[in-house]
């Protein structure tokens, strides 16, 4: 480890920390390395060098502060070779980061995100009809619990209809099948161990692609993801050319595709990144949040008795409502710090050396923030192993009372610096609709086994990767009464018309399903 850098484990030749870097679930290690090591401390990956943030302050100077020299992502050839550096989230900081990032921003705004509430609101009322109707597994053979889908469902056909207009009425949707298949197949290249240590090494790039797998897996997946992503697109052209607009957000690129100055192919990867972006982001949020209500049945009570009061029996929540509700506010606050959606975010790395506290940081350091280690630093918040929305009620930050909490925001589960979370308004319109939906409806509790015993759940059990959420569990969901049950169906049928903007182009099973489902509810 050269001097001036922050302490860190101690290194062995040549692989410096290497043989230590955690393959899964690296929040905990960088955690209980950051117990020993502080709030700042520095992984040697042979030659280079890595910097663990679990310090808010530090968080606030470098990310926050510093961002125009924080604003990069390390190499990754992975990212290179399936998406040609078009991919938004992995990009290093380029010419063309800056014009997906700018375009983003201009589509993506709290205003634009209120235009499309009529259609987020649509697709939560078929969540809660999706769960009244169908609450466990739908076929039998289906890995995930019926819940479970219906989740995933949502928040992919929400971004689908907010980019293309086009929603996903089925979980078994084609474009939805495809996105997942094509997302799996991405997932499992990215891995730790999937490649070579190309970005180390970069002369293992020139492997030829028969004697390497994981280059012909970077085509199979390049090619799952521009046959979506591209056929999206051009589906898209030809409607606005028929004039079947419907005021999406691929609509607007295209027709102001010189002014933001878009090509074709750019244009193409910024809607695929936002649905990647978009779409297992939220419902792993949705999901950690039913696993919390259910391992803490007094919280849902809580929540429960709050809605009950401003919303009541007789119609469902709106957007409104929030403001009346503060236990809600914090129980989506606490969801994000319990379980936050990306325990690491995503690594930034340095455009140019920086000072910070005596230490070096020099040029092309890769940066971890492990919000994981911060959100459940005991020094910051009591009892941080516990789901306690109150925190949240007694200070802003939820920090305990007397600790200073200024270096937080009730932000900070969507990113840092200039790579903030660009969807956030988005993705806090789609959980404030659903938290608040949700605990009106129903009843979260334990399944049973065959002998009638609760059926306990591992708050810990989730998915490896840099983004996590619970894997698939059991659990009861029941109507809280008759009557909201029926509201339910009321609500999903009234939303008909706002489905039917969006409901372009349906398979045939697409088709006969929203027929069902509907007249199914009229009898
Ligand atoms: C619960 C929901 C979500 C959470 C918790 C979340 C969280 C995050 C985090 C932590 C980052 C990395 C920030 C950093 O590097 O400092 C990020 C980046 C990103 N998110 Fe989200 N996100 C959510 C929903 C969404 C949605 C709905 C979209 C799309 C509409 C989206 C699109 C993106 C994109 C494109 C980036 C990359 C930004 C860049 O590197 O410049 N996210 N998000």
């Amino acid at each position: 480890r050269e001097a001036g850098l922050p302490p860190g484990p101690p290194t062995v030749p040549l692989l410096g920390n290497l043989h230590l870097f955690p393959t899964e679930f690296a929040h905990y290690k960088f955690t209980e390395w950051a117990r020993k090591y502080g709030g700042i401390y520095s992984l040697k990956m042979g030659p280079g060098t890595a910097i663990v943030l679990t310090d808010a302050a530090a968080v606030k100077e470098l990310m926050d502060k510093r961002s125009s020299s924080t604003v990069d992502r390390p190499p990754m050839h992975v990212a290179d070779l399936v998406a040609g550096g078009l991919n938004m989230v992995l990009s290093r900081y380029t010419e063309n980061w800056r014009t997906l990032r700018r375009t983003a921003h201009t589509i993506l705004t709290p205003q634009a995100s209120a235009r499309h509430l009529p259609i987020q609101q649509a697709e939560a009322s078929q969540l809660l009809h999706d769960l009244l109707r169908h609450p466990q597994a739908l076929l039998p053979l289906t890995y995930f619990q019926g819940f479970y889908t219906h989740i995933r469902r949502y928040s992919n056909s929400v971004i689908l209809s907010v980019l293309y207009g086009k929603r996903a009425p089925r979980y078994e949707t084609p474009e939805t099948t495809a996105f997942f298949n094509a997302q799996h197949e991405w997932e499992l290249v990215l891995e730790p161990g999937a490649t070579p240590p190309v970005d180390l090494i970069p002369i293992l790039k020139y492997i030829p692609e028969r004697w390497a797998k994981w280059k012909r897996d970077c085509a199979k997946t390049r090619k799952l993801q521009r046959d979506l992503y591209f056929g999206l697109l051009d589906e898209t052209k030809e409607r606005l050319r028929n004039g079947d607009e419907n005021g999406s957000y691929m609509e607007e690129i295209l027709t102001r595709q010189e002014e933001f100055g878009m090509d074709r192919e750019i244009t193409g990867y910024l809607g695929g990144v936002l649905i990647e972006g978009g779409s297992d982001t939220t419902s792993s949020y949705l999901q950690s949040l039913i696993l919390a209500l259910i391992a803490y049945p007094e919280t849902q009570r809580k929540a429960q008795e709050e809605v009950d009061r401003v919303v009541g029996e007789h119609r469902m929540p709106t957007l409104n409502d929030l403001e009346e509700m503060p236990y809600i506010r914090a129980m989506i606050l606490e969801t994000h710090r319990f379980r936050p959606v990306a325990p690491l975010m995503v690594p930034h790395c340095t455009l140019t050396a920086e000072e910070y506290n005596g230490f070096i940081i020099p040029q092309g350091t890769t940066i971890f923030v492990n919000a994981w280690g911060i959100f459940h630093d005991p020094e910051l918040y009591d009892d941080p192993e516990n789901f306690i929305p109150d925190r949240y009620l007694l200070t802003e930050n939820g920090t305990k009372p007397g600790v200073d909490g200024s270096d937080l925001r009730p932000t900070y589960a969507f990113g840092v610096g200039r790579r903030i979370c660009p969807g956030i308004h988005l993705a806090q319109n789609s959980i404030n609709i659903n938290a608040m939906n949700l605990v009106w409806a129903f009843n979260f509790t334990t399944d049973t086994d065959a002998e009638g015993n609760p059926i306990e759940l591992d708050t810990f059990d989730y998915q490896k990767g840099i983004l996590t959420g619970p894997r698939s569990f059991k659990c009861k969901i029941t109507p809280r009464s008759a009557e909201k049950a029926e509201i339910i169906e009321r609500e999903f049928l009234e939303a008909a018309d706002t489905f039917s903007k969006f409901e372009f182009g349906l398979s045939s099973e697409d088709k006969e399903f929203v027929a069902n489902s509907r007249v199914h509810v009229r009898r």
